[in-house]
């Protein structure tokens, strides 16, 4: 039974367009923003259609289209309408994803399972986001924190979502593959999205910083992986750095992600000042610096991850590291010189009460 579906995957008024934007799917900085527009708010579906064709990861495994669609606009409609973990940050870190995985320090390297498992979990890591952290879910005790004993409370989630919506038979994009593969699969991506938790950060940068410093490469300096546990920390750290990746993109394109985080964070800080809890430092719209986050953000989490896996694939990812640097410097500009303290932009500051700090605006 032939069922038709759309060439790019999602009907849209503006297919030239988006065909030729989707064009650029192997691009670092592609904007996700106006693909979300041109695909008619499908970003995900669009974005990971393209990357599995691109891959062939359809023939290679026997996935129909309809099928595939069908899991994707279903997947993209699990996630929810919040200020940044929605469906365009999936979308995002799944491309992200899809271009790391062309270093050519990794040519060769990972096997289509791995890669299909790779792309899979950058498209499913943040699904159901309710657009608050972990600690807050816990602190609430969330059916959420119950659910999962407060471990990885999030990302547990995301899984059990993400893996609950292949249960139906039209949605079943695995079901062509071996028991083994399916076996292996699952155990990849489950181990990817867990490692998107930022409490695991600082074990998986120690451990790639260990790997880094005993590098063994072949004679056209292509990454040698032996163990299970070497390659999947490779790709743990990939998606990590997909998802840690806003700060490395056009300036334009990270200063949208940086309004969205913000909001989503505010809002989490005006529910906990509404249900009397102490609000988190970093939640608070009255006393925050966007600056000073971002800088903070990039000196000690963002650039040290970013420097190691540049390192890793050298000199792969040195054009990456070099944006995310000038970025930094941007923010850090608009940090200490005048224009961007608050009594330029809100003229003098002596009527507004002094526990009232304006953030000062980006523009
Ligand atoms: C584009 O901008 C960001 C994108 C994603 C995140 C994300 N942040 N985090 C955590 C939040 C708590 N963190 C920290 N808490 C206190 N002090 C520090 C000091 C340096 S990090 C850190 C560590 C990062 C997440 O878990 C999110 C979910 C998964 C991946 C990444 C997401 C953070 C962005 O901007 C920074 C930021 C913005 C607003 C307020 C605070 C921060 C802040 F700088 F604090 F992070
Ligand atoms: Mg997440
Ligand atoms: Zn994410």
């Amino acid at each position: 039974r032939k069922v038709s579906v759309p060439e790019l995957g999602v009907e849209t008024s503006h297919t030239d367009e988006l065909r030729s934007l989707m064009s650029h799917i192997n691009d670092w900085g592609l904007d996700t923003f106006r693909i979300e527009d041109l695909s008619c708010q499908r970003p995900l579906t669009a974005i990971t259609y393209k990357i599995f064709q691109e891959r062939f990861l359809l023939r290679t495994y026997a996935i129909e289209p309809h099928t595939l669609i069908s899991y994707l606009l279903t997947l993209e409609d699990h996630y929810q309408q919040v200020p940044y973990h929605n469906k365009a940050h999936g979308a995002d870190v799944c491309q992200s994803m899809h271009v790391l995985l062309n270093a050519s320090a990794l040519d060769g390297v990972f096997t289509d399972l791995e890669i299909m498992s790779a792309i899979f979990a950058s498209a499913v890591h943040d699904v159901d986001h309710p657009g608050v952290t972990n600690q807050f879910l816990i602190n609430t005790r969330n059916d959420l924190a119950i659910m999962y004993n407060d471990e990885s409370v999030l990302e547990n989630h995301h899984l059990a979502v993400a893996f609950k919506l292949l249960q139906a038979d039209e949605r079943n994009i695995f079901s062509n593959l071996t028991p083994k593969q399916i076996k292996t699969l699952r155990k990849m991506v489950i181990d990817m999205v867990l490692a998107t938790d930022m409490s695991k950060h600082m074990q998986l940068l120690a451990d790639l910083k260990t790997m880094v410093e005993s590098k063994k490469v072949t004679g056209n300096n292509i990454i040698m992986l032996e163990s299970y546990d070497d390659r999947i920390q490779v790709l743990q750290n990939m998606i990590h750095c997909a998802d840690l990746s806003n700060p490395t993109k056009p300036l334009d394109i990270y200063i949208k992600w940086t309004d969205r985080i913000m909001e989503e964070f505010w809002r989490q800080g005006d529910k906990e000042r509404d249900l009397g809890l102490e609000i988190s430092p970093m939640c608070d719209r009255h006393v925050a610096s966007v600056e000073k986050h971002q800088v903070g953000f990039i000196e000690f989490i963002v650039h040290p991850l970013w420097e190691t896996w540049a390192d890793l694939v050298y000199p792969d990812a040195s054009a990456i590291l070099e944006t995310l640097e000038q970025n930094r410097d941007w923010y850090q500009a608009r940090l200490s010189s005048p224009s961007s303290s608050s009594s330029t932009t809100t003229g003098n500051l002596s009527n507004s009460p002094s526990n009232i700090h304006i953030s000062s605006a980006h523009h």
